[in-house]
């Protein structure tokens, strides 16, 4: 009866609450000034060939700044080809490890991936009650991708009756989900919202059903059902063979960013981000001859490095009133481009982009290489819109490029370390991918409507925002700004924002310089009420 007792509380209380609401790595005690770090216990199996399982876990924790202690429930011999074999260990060997790990090392969080049989879910189920932690994050493994089991028919059960009603959050691929709810079939988003309600019946507080594997999907859709509401997830679908693991490293990355003290929603996020990311880095990677390769999940540090190479000339400053011209307002008001471009640098702009869509390339090439004469006598960068040629011709000071332009990686190879290049982001999962690809800088926008580009998606202060606190990169707001509404995009203060670009309010206007000067006193205002 005390047990039950026990069991019902247990499950009752919001597990975030269990513990502690500190993010671990703030927590100190007065007695123990040492640091801490947020720490995930995996309880999972080894996967040979390193892309999956216990070692997926431990890089993907890594790379997201948390601790990962490992509690190996099976060992599998598998490859990018198959597994050929699997070795369940003992129960008791499980239920040394959890005691050794959970007595001492002040876990945060509990990840758990292959669980090879009922027993072990039960000992793992008495260890969660006897140490208690913040939270548990249940990816329910159940089939390899190359279609082999990696756990009985009967733990089936075992995840229903006993560790789903412990999670804080399962995440069930759509064979998984099926499996969970006796086979159900699962081919839309509106069954994935319909399949994630259902295992939320058997009590986890949240399901994150991951759609990696729904059929003709061009994004890479998951779904989130709180109990209250679906979230859909939209990510880019990265064309690449590389996806071994991707199930175990975005459950690890969940874990990692609750232990570090973030939101249910905040954590799939980042890790759907992370996740996404790293296969975009990977998808080129030739480990093994399977048909389904690993990912590299530690890219991170290799992007450093490559970035470490360079010495960039950018200064993030110069992103403060950045002039992207246009060619169709220059012939409307009668003005040649270097006329545009000395009028705007004597009002004071910081950076110019030339953005010239219908220029034949040799009218391009001569046009930019003025201009260049012109900001190099002005101290102020050049940039040149999407034509990578363009500026290696006229050697320009880097390129900035949209989502469906040249790839940021392809542009560096091409143009250099010591060039700047930048890149216009709408979301966080791109603003990631930029840092990642080696970018200086991220142009994020449309922030307002504008007229300047046919069919822009307008992602709002809100858009902006959560762009910028995401961002690793120096990030300047664009789109339907003007003198009118850049004291409310500067005001959001987020750390990142840097300027604003503008193309209308300066070139669609009588007198140029007079518009740069208006726009220029604006942002010094909101500079100097701001410090
Ligand atoms: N090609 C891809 N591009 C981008 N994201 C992907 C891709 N494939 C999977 N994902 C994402 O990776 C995460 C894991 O989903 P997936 O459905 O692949 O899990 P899984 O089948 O459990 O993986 P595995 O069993 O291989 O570890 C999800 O967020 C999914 O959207
Ligand atoms: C050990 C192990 N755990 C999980 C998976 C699922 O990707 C796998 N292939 N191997
Ligand atoms: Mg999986």
């Amino acid at each position: 009866m005390a047990a039950l007792v026990e069991l019902f509380h247990f499950h009752s209380s919001p597990i975030l609450q269990r513990r502690s609401h500190v993010p671990a790595a703030m927590a100190g005690s007065g007695e123990d000034r040492r640091r801490r770090m947020p720490h995930v216990l995996t309880v999972a199996g080894s996967d040979s060939g390193a892309g999956a399982g216990v070692q997926a876990d431990i890089k993907a924790c890594g790379a997201a700044g948390a601790y990962c202690s490992s509690v190996v429930t099976a060992v599998t011999a598998q490859n990018t080809v198959s597994v050929q074999g699997v070795h369940p260990l003992p129960e008791d060997s499980v239920r040394d490890q959890l005691r050794s790990v959970l007595s001492d090392m002040a876990v945060d969080v509990v990840k758990t991936g292959m669980l090879p049989s009922p027993g072990v879910i039960k000992v793992l189920c008495d260890s969660l009650r006897e140490f208690p932690v913040q939270a548990l994050v249940v990816d329910p493994v159940m089939v390899s991708t190359s279609g082999d089991r990696l756990t009985s028919h009967s733990t089936i059960a075992g995840y229903r009756n006993e560790l789903l009603p412990m999670a804080d959050i399962v995440t069930p691929n759509l064979k998984e989900a099926s499996a969970l709810l006796g086979g159900m079939s699962l081919v839309t988003v509106a069954d994935m919202c319909t399949a994630a309600k259902e295992i939320y019946k058997f009590g986890p507080r949240n399901v994150l059903l991951k759609g990696g594997d729904l059929p003709d999907s061009s994004d890479a859709i998951d779904v989130l059902f709180d109990g209250e509401n679906c979230h859909e997830l939209r990510g880019l679908r990265i064309k690449t063979r590389n996806t071994h693991g991707t199930g175990c490293t975005l459950a690890s990355s969940i874990a990692a960013e609750l232990a570090k003290g973030s939101s249910i929603l905040q954590a799939v996020q980042a890790a759907k981000s992370y996740v996404e990311s790293a296969l975009h880095y990977s998808k080129d990677l030739a480990i093994g001859h399977g048909p389904q390769g690993p990912f590299d999940h530690l890219f991170r540090l290799k992007a450093h490095d490559l970035n470490s190479d360079r010495k960039p000339s950018f200064n993030a400053n110069d992103l403060f009133l950045y002039a992207v011209t246009d060619s169709g307002m220059n012939k409307r008001w009668g003005r040649s481009i270097t006329e545009a471009v000395k009028a705007c640098l004597d009002g004071g702009a910081t950076i110019i982009q030339l953005r010239e869509k219908e220029a034949e390339t040799r009218n391009f090439v001569e046009a930019a290489t003025m201009c260049l004469e012109i900001c190099l006598s002005y101290g102020v960068p050049l940039l040149i819109n999407d034509r990578v040629d363009v500026a290696l011709a006229c050697n320009a000071d880097g390129v900035h490029v949209g989502q469906s332009d040249m790839p940021v990686s392809m542009v560096r190879k091409l143009i250099g370390p010591g060039k700047i290049i930048g890149v216009s982001c709408k979301t966080p999962a791109h603003a990631e991918k930029a840092w990642a690809d080696g970018a200086d800088y991220i142009g994020c926008g449309g922030v307002f409507p504008t007229n300047t580009k046919a069919n822009n998606l307008t992602v709002g202060l809100d858009g902006l925002k959560a762009v910028c606190l995401s961002s690793k990169l120096p990030v300047v707001a664009i789109g339907g700004i003007g003198a009118g509404n850049a004291r409310s995009v500067m005001e959001t203060g987020v750390p990142k924002l840097k300027g604003v670009a503008v193309v209308s309010a300066l070139f669609d206007r009588e007198c140029v310089v007079t518009e740069t000067r208006r726009l220029r006193s604006i942002l010094l205002e909101v500079a100097a009420a701001t410090k």
